[in-house]
């Protein structure tokens, strides 16, 4: 999703695009990340469950990030203005796992009253509590605009795994060709409403929000990497502080926002 069709995904702006490139490479993150101040994270077992590279339900011809990837049109200012340190982002603390998620499952969509029935959506195997880092989002940095949104036969601008990660240094994250297990959270629209799990010793599960998302995009800065990523948090308690966080077994929800759903609107109505 990306801003010309933007199509942005989710949060704070952040967009999906659309991408296409046989010349994509990967490139070493900085020898020594900086060091962060770790703000203090709730607890969350994150420790991998086994030793298998890949989440369960991945779908084994997509490759599987652990760092990001980057376009070979990505600049050195670019990649200079990511690994500056902003001490004002959250953090990706130094001891966050890379590989497999043990607290999210890639899960396939089998209910026919949702929305994106038939493909797969991200859900919690845990409790997430308000404010917690859920995953990095990753996936191809790439340029946001201009000659830079087409990779030989790759079109960034039309997929819908494409995030704005630096509006500044025009640079955006695309998973549509390789990502992690963060590319599988859907929009929480139309998306119904699932009673949690039962949790053992929990009488009354605690009352969900309906109808809203229940996670937002953050940019952040990956102390593992020394650079901004954009990644994925459970919503903050609220000013009511009515939100619990995620249940066991509650779908992962954002909000692609507006512009996304108009520009697909759009497109539609194009093909038409
Ligand atoms: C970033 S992907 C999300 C993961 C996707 N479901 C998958 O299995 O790969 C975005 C795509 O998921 C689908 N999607 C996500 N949320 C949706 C919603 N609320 N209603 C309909 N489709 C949705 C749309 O096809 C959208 O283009």
């Amino acid at each position: 999703m990306s801003e010309t069709r933007k199509r942005k995904h989710p949060a704070n702006e952040s967009s999906i695009k659309r991408t296409k490139s046989s010349k994509m490479t990967k490139e070493t993150p900085p020898s020594k990340p900086p060091s962060q101040p770790t703000p203090s994270q709730p607890t969350l077992s994150t420790t991998p469950s086994n030793d298998d590279p890949f989440p369960v339900n991945w779908p084994k011809s997509l490759p599987y990030l652990t760092t990001p990837a980057y376009s070979p049109q990505i600049t050195p200012s670019q990649l200079s203005l990511l690994r500056t340190l902003d001490p004002d982002l959250p953090t990706i603390p130094g001891s966050f796992p890379l590989g497999p998620a043990p607290h999210v499952k890639i899960t396939p969509i089998t209910d026919p009253k949702h929305p994106a029935h038939g493909q797969s959506g991200l859900f919690a195997t845990q409790h997430l509590p308000p404010d917690t880092l859920i995953l990095p989002y990753l996936g191809h940095y790439h340029p946001g605009s201009g000659p830079g949104l087409q990779d030989e036969d790759y079109d960034y601008t039309k997929s819908d795994y494409d995030l704005w990660l630096d509006r500044d240094a025009d640079v955006a994250v695309d998973a549509a060709r390789a990502g992690n297990e963060a590319r599988f959270v859907n929009d929480y629209r139309g998306i119904p409403f699932t009673p949690p799990e039962p949790v053992p010793g929990q009488k009354k599960p605690p009352k969900q929000q309906k109808g809203k998302p229940n996670a937002e995009f953050k940019v952040a800065w990956d102390e593992r990497t020394g650079q901004k990523v954009m990644s994925v948090w459970v919503l903050p308690r609220g000013k009511k502080g009515l939100n619990t966080g995620i249940e066991r077994g509650e779908e992962v929800m954002v909000s692609y926002g507006r512009g996304f759903w108009e520009g697909r609107k759009q497109e539609g109505e194009g093909e038409n």
